[in-house]
């Protein structure tokens, strides 16, 4: 009891600290001055010196809410190979518990104890394999629960940051995207400044989230949910990786979000008994059992009440853990029992108060109106418009941003990102050019001659294999390095697929058309194949459909396979198809395999691009002088020896059309599973 007594120096941290260490006198205008991109037009509201005056505003308030959850279990299926058979796993035992608003909420216990596992079922960021009740403020909540999604935010344990933006551009797009543009850009710029500075990275304004150390990045995730002021903050490990000042930050930063009534609740691993006094609440995991919850300080007297005696001067977090690993041989389903028989009057007085009957999405859980005064005037009347905006949004549970703005905002976000890391773009024009140059000059003259037909069918043949392998494998690794970053936004419903999927795509579509013209246009001048416009453009249509084809492949297999199994299937797949076309007559694939002849867009693609070059009523190829027989004199010959004399060139662009709609559609449906059956 003594050691829990024994008080942090809690002045120094109820403050939000700076980078430099420093608790007061922020200026944000001062911080700021160099900046362009994200300065608001009217500043007046930072010109305080006073940080208590700052933090009198603050975000319009939100009803309290309450999380109550009874016998929650999530059981997984495993496949034991050594027995052959499928097993299946109880990662929680029926946990009961409530995490009151207004309190900073702390889920502690050893590795693999299931707190992970916890606040993803209480969250809803995992749905399958859950049974029990959730209720929120008394209401069911279901595990798909819109108004859930929309009062809450998650912030993973990893901090999945785009490197390439800057603080104010995350949060500006972050703000644009969750607020909408109903609402001010100036009240926005202003927000952002605001949470930036209460989470102590006003001076981080211009740095790229990059540069940034391990716990200004924690913050960050942070603020950018702060934005949409979510009455309730799950976060898995946010002191991970921090040093004990960073973690004394964080946890104050939490501690000061939970007293503006929020609930905050989250998992933490084995804390200092500075930090560890930091937090109101503490619910304690172990092998998938709730074995204590209540306040920090009734922990260490309620577990001498059941013969458990934390010894002097030892961390209360540290004997917490080494009874819940089972190093005093306790058993962990009957303390378990005890903790769930015992009464918790605090919370059980308040929750009896809340009519617990109907759905989480019938209720109308919205905003607390603002007071009459205070805090600050300047901003006053764009506070109502957005509160109210909020409150009618609120009531209509409608998105953000409109879904094309959500759209225009993801594909700036993305070409700001690649302009800044653009040497990949370079490097990718570069590949095509310098491939072009060569190919054109090993090729160099075969097209108008009738000797050198099979030095240009070898041409187009290495032209659709390039455009193939560089369509597909430039955006295979788009989705696995995406992947975290994705599920996170979209889960904190920043947006929706649909808009983000057409924003990746719609930049890399163009580009890989820019990459493979430029191959094209030097090889097919230098190998002389340029003989009339029609049929270039005919080359380059097919060509291009081609490439993007394969682009379109590449997505879908970046998409539905893990990064490993993906770089190697890609390829693989790509020979299966270039085999069945390529090089091979039709008559002469086994019967068995004759649907991938069909299939192949390898196949379409380059005999397409050969009966540009040979078909469709070429004039006679020229043949040397001296030459008493020229067989490839009429170019028909050839296409005739190859068996593609009866190619149909809007047949091939229709087939390719296709294949890139229907792949494209098919990753949606993949990211769509992913991010929605969790
Ligand atoms: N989908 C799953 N399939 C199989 N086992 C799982 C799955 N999810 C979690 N587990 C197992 O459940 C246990 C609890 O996992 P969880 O991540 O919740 O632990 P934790 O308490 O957060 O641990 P740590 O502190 O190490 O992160 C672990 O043994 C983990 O391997």
């Amino acid at each position: 009891m003594a050691k829990l007594e024994a008080k942090p120096r809690r002045e120094g941290l109820k403050c939000w600290q700076k980078d430099d260490g420093s608790s007061s006198e922020i200026s944000i205008a001062e911080s700021s001055s160099s900046d362009t991109d994200c300065q608001p037009n009217n500043n007046t509201m930072y010109h305080t010196n006073n940080v208590e005056e700052q933090s009198i505003y603050s975000f319009p308030r939100r009803e309290a809410v309450d999380i109550s959850f009874k016998n929650l279990k999530y059981t997984v299926k495993t496949v034991n190979f050594s027995k052959c058979q499928i097993e299946t796993k109880e990662i929680l035992r029926g946990v009961s518990g409530t995490f009151a608003s207004g309190r900073l909420t702390a889920i502690m216990g050893p590795s693999g104890a299931g707190k992970s596992t916890l606040l993803n079922v209480l969250a809803s960021y995992v749905e399958r394999g859950v049974s029990g009740t959730v209720k929120v403020n008394g209401k069911n909540r279901s595990a798909n629960s819109e108004k859930f999604r929309e009062m809450s935010a998650y912030i993973h344990q990893d901090d999945a940051l785009r490197p390439w933006l800057k603080v104010c551009e995350a949060m500006v797009v972050a703000a644009h995207l969750k607020l909408g543009y109903k609402v001010s850009h100036e009240y926005k710029i202003n927000l952002v400044k605001q949470i930036l500075t209460l989470l102590g990275l006003e001076k981080r304004y211009n740095t790229f989230t990059a540069k940034l150390s391990g716990g200004q990045k924690k913050r960050l995730a942070i603020a950018l949910e702060l934005i949409s002021n979510p009455p309730i903050l799950f976060l898995d490990e946010p002191t991970t990786g921090l040093d004990s000042s960073s973690c004394t930050q964080c946890i104050s930063l939490l501690k000061r979000l939970a007293q503006e009534g929020r609930t905050v609740i989250c998992t933490i691993h084995q804390p200092s008994a500075l930090l560890f006094e930091m937090f109101d609440d503490l619910y304690t995991v172990s092998q998938g059992y709730c074995i204590y919850q209540g306040t920090v300080k009734e922990l260490v007297p309620y577990l001498s009440d059941i013969g458990l005696h934390c010894p002097n001067y030892h961390n209360p977090a540290d004997y917490l853990i080494e009874v819940a690993s089972g190093e005093y041989g306790t058993d962990m389903s009957k303390m378990s029992m005890i903790a769930s028989s015992r009464k918790r009057e605090d919370i059980n007085e308040k929750l009896a108060v809340i009519p617990s009957e109907g759905d989480l999405d019938d209720a109308n859980i919205g905003f607390i109106p603002p007071p009459e005064s205070g805090g600050v005037i300047l901003v006053e009347t764009e506070r109502q418009k957005i509160f109210k905006g909020s409150l009618r949004r609120n009531r209509r549970s409608s998105e953000g941003a409109s879904v094309i703005m959500q759209f225009w905002l993801l594909f700036w976000r993305n070409v700001v990102c690649h302009r800044r890391h653009h040497y990949i773009l370079v490097c990718r024009i570069l590949a095509h050019t310098i491939i072009g140059a060569l190919f054109g000059y090993l090729y160099s003259g075969v097209g108008p001659l009738a000797t050198t037909v099979f030095g240009n069918y070898v041409y187009v043949y290495g032209t659709t294999l390039l455009i193939v392998y560089t369509g597909k494998m430039s955006v295979m690794m788009s989705f696995p390095i995406e992947m975290e970053m994705l599920k996170r936004e979209h889960f904190n419903r920043w947006y929706k697929l649909g808009p983000y999927f057409f924003s990746i795509i719609l930049f890399e579509i163009p580009f890989q058309m820019i990459c493979a013209s430029t191959y094209l246009v030097i090889s097919y001048w230098l190998t002389g194949n340029f003989v009339e416009e029609w049929r270039f453009f005919y080359f380059m249509i097919l060509a291009l459909l081609a490439t993007l084809s394969a682009q379109s492949w590449g997505f879908f297999f970046g998409a539905t396979l893990p990064v490993k199994i993906a770089v190697f299937a890609g390829p693989v797949v790509a020979v299966l198809f270039s085999v069945f076309g390529f090089c091979n007559k039709y008559i002469d694939i086994t019967p068995l395999f004759r649907w991938m002849w069909h299939i192949s867009y390898y196949r379409v693609g380059f005999h397409g691009i050969l009966n540009t070059v040979y078909g469709m009523n070429r004039k006679d190829l020229t043949c040397p002088d001296t030459a008493m027989y020229c067989h490839f004199k009429k170019s028909n010959v050839f296409l005739t020896e190859m068996m593609i004399n009866d190619i149909s060139m809007e047949g091939g662009i229709f087939m390719m059309s296709i294949v890139i709609v229907v792949m494209h559609m098919l990753t949606i449906g993949v990211l769509w599973v992913k991010l929605n059956k969790r």
